[in-house]
């Protein structure tokens, strides 16, 4: 067996059971191995994190600065192989594995700046003579746990603005791409952070993600993944009465109108439903279009999915990779069947391929003739599967659009100032696109959604301070 990748708990690389991380691209092939941690091997890191904390949330912000900066300089430096990797384990185009990187290498540097930026508030009391500060101090040990559909991406933007303002972190990347994450550690701990500052426990859920949710010592939990494990880390983290935020699903949508740029709006739909194999919690999986453009636009998505190149990830001329596993490749399909049986029209695509390698292939679906009301427009899939939903006029798609439990994203296709400045303000939704797709966020502003999408502070740019910091308001008699 080729060299095990270990976790790294209070500064030294820790064994732990193998477990193999496969390609989906190539399911014969193994892109290494990684060890899986046990509780104990959590309860050590979340331990290390706690003695770390008095001394790491007291350096100098300089230090904090130059260790960011000098990983980020790194992460760049080798985005052709870290993409690479990435694009080997979860199934990402090598484009999009690469475009990921440097987003993370973005996120490290944005947060590197931010060090130099910690500022806080110098005001008057109301009692005269007295004078009031506030400031933001570190929360102490953060609990990290990510999903396997942007592997180094989210490590980066939930790992780098909690180290920026003090805290130390233990972190648990998703069992199936562990190695995007252990790449990430290696690096920032070889930037200069001292021993139990940031902690990686690879390995499942059910046993290492327990273990932060059940901690008392572990201050703050950051989750994203699925509504599931993330209303179990809510009851944990209430029970525990520690500061949690949640980032979990989408039922994102796309609205088309009758005046928008044809063209515009074919990019928006195929960008946002289907790349990255349509695995974002971002993706546009309902395209509410109305009447006047409606043949029209779905001929020329039909049109534009027939030339997109589904196969290996790192094969020349991919636009979408595999699906990233068994698992999420049956939940597709189990849709698929679902919207069918619903009265849904499959319109096009939603068919197993076979490449030269053995890996989760599956045609892009578009379904057309769907109700508001069907499974496929309430629940979320997570995979290269959209679906049309007609309406009458600009009024009636807002109301669709608006029409689900979820709120992460939407986006409005249209040349009409008065429409997009009307769906802006009254879209529910965290994040609103005009003539965009609804995935594909900038790093250095804020993410995140509404109603069950998300919970808690936002994520990314200087609005992660609200989660990764506690204020302190001071009163001084002098
Ligand atoms: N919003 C988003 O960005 C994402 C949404 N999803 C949605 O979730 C579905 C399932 O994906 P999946 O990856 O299984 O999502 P999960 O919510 O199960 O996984 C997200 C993370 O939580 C961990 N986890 C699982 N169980 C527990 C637990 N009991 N305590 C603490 N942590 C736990 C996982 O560990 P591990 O997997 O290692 O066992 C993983 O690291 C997808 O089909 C999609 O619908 C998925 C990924 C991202
Ligand atoms: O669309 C993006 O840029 C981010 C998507 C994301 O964070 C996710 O799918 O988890």
């Amino acid at each position: 067996m080729e060299e095990l990748h270990k976790n790294y708990i209070a500064g030294e690389w820790r064994d732990g059971e193998a477990a193999p991380n496969h390609n989906p691209s190539n399911t014969d092939e193994v892109v290494g191995h990684y060890a899986r941690a046990s509780a104990d091997d959590a309860q050590a890191a979340i331990a290390a994190a706690k003695d770390a904390f008095p001394a790491w949330s007291r350096t100098g912000i300089q230090q904090r600065h130059d260790i960011l900066k000098t990983a980020s300089d790194e992460v760049m430096a080798r985005r052709a192989e870290l993409g690479k990797l990435l694009a080997q384990e979860e199934g990402k185009t090598l484009a999009e594995g690469i475009g990921e990187t440097v987003r993370a290498g973005q996120i490290l540097d944005f947060y590197a700046g931010e060090c130099l930026r910690l500022s806080g508030e110098t005001l008057p009391s109301v009692r005269p003579g007295i004078g009031v500060e506030i400031t933001r101090e570190a929360v102490g040990v953060v609990g990290i746990i990510t999903p396997w559909n942007f592997p180094i991406a989210i490590p980066a933007w939930k790992i780098a603005p909690a180290l920026c303002y003090g805290n130390t972190v233990v972190v648990k990347p998703a069992d199936l791409v562990p190695g995007s994450t252990w790449a990430l550690v290696d690096i920032l701990n070889r930037a200069g952070l001292p021993p139990g500052v940031l902690n990686l426990v690879m390995g499942r859920g059910s046993v290492v993600g327990q273990t932060l949710l059940d901690s008392p010592d572990v201050d703050a939990l950051t989750f994203t993944g699925s509504v599931a494990t993330g209303k179990r880390v809510a009851e944990a983290s209430v029970k525990q009465m520690r500061k949690f935020q949640l980032e979990m699903g989408g039922k994102n949508p796309l609205v088309v109108l009758d005046d928008a740029d044809l063209a515009t709006a074919v990019e928006c739909a195929a960008n946002g439903a289907y790349f990255s194999t349509g695995q974002r919690c971002t993706a546009s999986s309902r395209l509410v279009v109305t009447e006047g453009i409606h043949d029209k636009f779905v001929a020329a998505l039909t049109e534009r999915m027939q030339g997109l190149v589904i196969d290996h990830a790192l094969k020349k001329g991919s636009h979408i990779g595999p699906v990233v596993d068994q698992s999420q490749l049956d939940q597709d399909e189990s849709y698929i069947d679902i919207a069918k049986k619903e009265g849904a029209k499959l319109h096009w695509g939603g068919e197993r391929l076979n490449r030269e390698t053995p890996g989760f292939y599956l045609q892009p679906a578009l379904f057309t003739e769907t109700k508001r009301d069907m499974r496929i427009n309430r629940e979320e899939v997570f995979g290269p599967v959209a679906s049309v939903i007609k309406v009458k006029d600009y009024d009636e798609a807002l109301e669709v659009a608006n029409d689900t439990e979820f709120g992460l994203t939407s986006g409005v296709c249209t040349t009409s100032l008065k429409h997009a400045t009307h769906f802006k303000r009254n879209s529910e939704a965290g994040m609103v696109m005009v003539n965009l797709p609804t995935a594909g966020v900038d790093y250095h502003v804020s993410f995140g959604g509404r109603k069950g999408s998300s919970y808690g502070p936002r994520e990314q740019g200087r609005y992660a301070a609200e989660f990764f910091t506690t204020v302190k308001t001071a009163y001084t008699l002098p």
